[in-house]
């Protein structure tokens, strides 16, 4: 996955990454948001409407390998999982196509994100971050997008396999007749959504869902569904702050059956660098201004952590 050359969009990703260090603090070998997780193995199987979407390689062949690594939100790699700071929580699948070959979902458990661009994300993480509360009410309360991103925030879930994860910006799928159609990506768990009251989350221990999580696996796979939101013409496809009407199309792409806890897990989630650019054919990416945005922010990130010290496990 390339850096862009685009000098503006480097120093606004260099920007924003201090500004992730600046609230979270330096923790060298961990990601600067979304620190604390956990990867897990498995397979995708495309459900038999996926070749209707896309002629993507994982929804030609009969199942591909997946690397899925599951997060708790910011970038203290501690953080308890019930802490009120720890929503949304994030999902990264990787579908490994061939060696060195790969596309990746980046999607998060709200419906919803604060801003169209970076720059506007930078503003929204300095505005809510600051100390004086009244400020950041004052904030959220005259910035609509913020306003609708904080109120998308669904309450802790029971568990990772239980929640619903959004992937936000538009992709450009096309299927094997040259059809081009836009479309957005929800991980549907089919175990079923179940999220906490306030009270039982605060009776949670500070690592209940990695344990939650290494117990379930350990009796059985856990799946998730892939669907496709599609969109219709005059839809905003370059906007992720922008909902379609709910009546929108759902394709289902297929499932994600989750087997394994992956050896080595701290070596590999430092090593490991997702990409929100999928850079294959059959999906490519929208316009939207937060993609090429983020693939530089998680490939500059990625590259300082992987050269941080080994973890000790
Ligand atoms: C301006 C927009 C955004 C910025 C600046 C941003 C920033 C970051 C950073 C710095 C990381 C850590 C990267 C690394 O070191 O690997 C990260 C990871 C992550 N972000 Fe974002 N993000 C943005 C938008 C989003 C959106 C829209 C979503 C969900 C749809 C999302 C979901 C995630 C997830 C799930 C991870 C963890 C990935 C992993 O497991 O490696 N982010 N983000």
């Amino acid at each position: 996955m390339p850096l862009p050359n685009d000098e503006k969009l480097i120093a606004l990703s260099e920007e924003i990454l201090k500004e992730f260090e600046k609230v979270f603090g330096p923790h060298p070998g961990f990601r600067p948001a979304h620190a604390k997780g956990t990867m897990l193995t498995g397979r995708f199987t495309p459900s038999n409407e996926a070749t209707s979407l896309t002629r993507a390689q994982h929804a030609t062949q009969a199942s591909t390998p997946v690397t899925v690594r599951f997060s708790n939100s910011t970038g203290i790699p501690l953080l308890p999982d019930n802490d009120a700071n720890a929503d949304p929580r994030g999902i990264a699948i990787r579908f490994n196509l061939a060696e060195h070959v790969h596309t990746d979902i980046v999607a998060h458990s709200a419906n919803g994100f604060p801003a169209t661009d970076g720059a506007g994300f930078l503003e929204f993480l300095r505005a809510v971050t600051q100390e004086d509360k009244a400020k950041v009410q004052e904030f959220v309360g005259s910035h609509p997008k913020a306003l609708a991103f904080v109120q998308s925030i669904t309450p802790m879930p029971v568990s990772f396999a239980q929640e619903r994860y959004f992937g936000l910006t538009a992709m450009k799928f096309t299927n094997k007749d040259g059809v081009t159609r836009f479309g957005r990506y929800t991980i549907v768990p089919e175990a079923g959504e179940e999220h906490l009251s306030a009270d039982a989350a605060a009776g949670k221990d500070a690592n209940y869902l990695f344990d939650e999580f290494t117990e379930r696996i350990g009796k059985g796979p856990v799946k998730f569904k892939i669907t496709v939101q599609v969109a219709e013409d005059g839809d905003v496809i370059n906007d992720a702050t922008v909902h379609w009407p709910a009546d929108r199309k759902v394709v289902e792409l297929g499932t994600i059956e989750l087997t394994q806890p992956v050896a080595a897990d701290a070596r590999e989630q430092k090593q490991i660098i997702f990409d929100p650019i999928p850079r294959l054919d059959g999906i490519e990416p929208s316009e939207d201004p937060l993609l090429e945005l983020r693939a530089a922010v998680y490939l500059i990130s990625g590259r300082k952590r992987r050269s941080a010290p080994e973890p000790t496990e």
